[in-house]
């Protein structure tokens, strides 16, 4: 679609026009460093010594793009009501989207789609690109292969594609929609893919308001060391404050964090970048199925309360890991797993529950690691647990080296893209050739980083998980266990195979 575009310098009077007010920081061009724009202070700032917290910015409470306010905009906006009625309500996400997208849209005319409101011209000047894997060419998410966000990527693509395929379903009969989007193919999928971008990359959560979007909030940038918070006040508005104990040069960068939990994944999924860590802390999330023969695995993905996951944490000690799904999907019948329909007094079926030894676990199906603690075979479970593990991060492990030299080679064609450009007219040619490699630098080194950072995680897991399998095949109940069967109780288990549904990944980061 085309969209039209406003430059950022037009912000100062469109704030003025609504009210936000901005003290002693502006708005600037940062993307030298890479950054796209950022706020930045204007004056030296100090919040040393004082109680006084420098408020930064202000922002209006009817400019919060939130549920609240959707609401209210729907109230005013026939069109966008019309649109929510059929196909709003499953996502507050996808809502947002759908207002964004009525803002970008013009009619023939050059009219607004939506009735006017300030978003109609703050969405101008969002920015186009935003570097999200989502956003990325083919050529670059290949550089993903065999990382965490390999398969989640693939799993959010087919999410957008059939939520747009359900949009277009949806608003093609209604005559006003037809005519804008669907009639001439002007709304195309990489319209809804940046809408995504938009709200993932540039969301908050409020207080009070929850997810929101908050304008010129959203041009703050990340930083683990940041310099500010944001705050919600009593009349929904939403101010931006200067962290205690800090001493800032006037053209300092004013950043605030996006989430000091995030793992690399997260970060590169939903913003587009990785930081320098300030600390050594990493996280890595591998999603996790039960094994393709299990016969109870479709009733353990049912009965299941949380989220079917491993999730690997990393420090200067080692490596540590939790999973309730993996202590869950390793039990079987024969153990005292078992799964009911029960028919209830209005003669309907329950939902399926949950039984562990004849008690009714239904509630606590993420609790398994200490519902077993009290049986005999503790140590059995816990080193099928640890055998599945095991095969779980060697295999991820021996994809990502599998495809670390693919990755390689793609990486030295833009380096050589780029150092043939060195002697003539480097910035234009250098623009040329990484497009026709089309990988961008900014992304190789983000996909790179990544690679180097899960990679690591994953042999730190493999030295604890060795350890705490010796230990367990030490232990006098897996001794007579194996003896009475006289195998290895270690070499049962198939690898985990991974096969995630679409919609679960798409929950894990967005
Ligand atoms: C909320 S917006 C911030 C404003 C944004 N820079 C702009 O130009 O509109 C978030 C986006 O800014 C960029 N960003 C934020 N912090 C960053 C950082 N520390 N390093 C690199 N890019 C960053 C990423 O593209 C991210 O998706």
């Amino acid at each position: 679609m085309h969209r039209e575009t406003l430059s950022p310098s037009t912000l100062p009077a469109w704030s003025k026009l609504n009210d936000i007010s901005f003290f002693d920081i502006h708005i600037q061009d940062l993307t030298h460093e890479e950054k796209g724009l950022g706020l930045v202070a204007t004056r030296k700032l100090n919040s040393k010594d004082t109680c006084e917290r420098p408020t930064l910015m202000e922002i209006p409470g009817d400019l919060v793009l939130s549920a609240e306010g959707l609401e209210e905009w729907k109230r005013v906006d026939g069109r966008l009501r019309e649109v929510l009625e059929r196909w709003g309500g499953k996502s507050l996400r996808r809502d947002i989207m759908v207002f964004l997208l009525i803002h970008i849209s013009r009619e023939e005319d050059g009219k607004s789609l939506g009735v006017k409101n300030p978003w109609t011209e703050y969405v101008k000047v969002l920015p186009g690109h935003i570097p999200v894997p989502t956003m990325w060419s083919e050529e670059e998410r290949m550089l993903l292969t065999g990382t965490s966000l390999e398969p989640a990527l693939a799993a959010k693509m087919s999410v957008l594609t059939r939520e747009f395929e359900e949009l277009r379903e949806a608003t093609e009969s209604i005559a006003w929609c037809y005519k804008c989007w669907w009639q001439n193919s002007t709304l195309n999928i990489e319209d809804w893919v940046l809408l995504d971008a938009w709200f993932r990359s540039r969301s908050l959560e409020l207080p009070n308001s929850g997810e929101s979007m908050v304008p010129c909030m959203d041009m703050a940038n990340h930083s683990s060391k940041a310099n500010s918070y944001y705050e919600q006040t009593t009349n929904g508005g939403v101010v931006l404050l200067l962290r205690p104990d800090m001493e800032l040069e006037a053209t300092e960068e004013i950043t605030f964090s996006y989430g000091d939990l995030k793992s690399d994944a997260e970060m590169l999924f939903s913003y587009g970048f990785i930081d320098e860590k300030t600390s050594t802390s990493q996280v890595l999330v591998l999603p996790l199925e039960p094994m393709s023969e299990d016969p109870l695995g479709k009733a353990k993905i049912a009965g299941f309360m949380g989220r079917r996951v491993i999730t690997i944490s990393t420090d200067q000690e080692g490596a540590s890991w939790t999973s309730p799904f993996l202590y869950f999907i390793c039990l079987n019948e024969e153990d005292g797993l078992d799964f009911k329909v029960l028919q209830q007094t209005d003669g309907e079926q329950s939902p399926l529950r949950v039984f562990w030894r004849e008690s009714d676990v239904t509630e606590v199906t993420d609790n398994f690691e200490s519902l077993i603690e009290d049986h005999e075979l503790q140590d059995v479970f816990k080193l099928r647990v640890v055998t599945l593990l095991e095969d779980h991060v060697e295999s991820q492990l021996e994809r990502l080296n599998k495809c670390d030299g693919a990755v390689q080679s793609l990486s030295r064609q833009v380096e050589a893209a780029c150092e043939s450009t060195i002697s003539i007219r480097r910035d234009a040619l250098t623009t040329l050739l990484i497009s026709m490699v089309e990988i961008s630098p900014t992304v190789e080194k983000n996909a790179l980083r990544l690679r180097a950072s899960e990679m690591l995680i994953l042999q730190k897991a493999s030295t604890a998980i060795e350890t705490q399998k010796a230990k367990l095949l030490e232990s006098e109940v897996v001794l007579r266990y194996l003896g009475m069967f006289g195998k290895d109780e270690s070499e049962e288990s198939a690898p985990v195979l991974v096969t995630k549904d679409d919609d679960d990944v798409d929950e894990d980061f967005s």
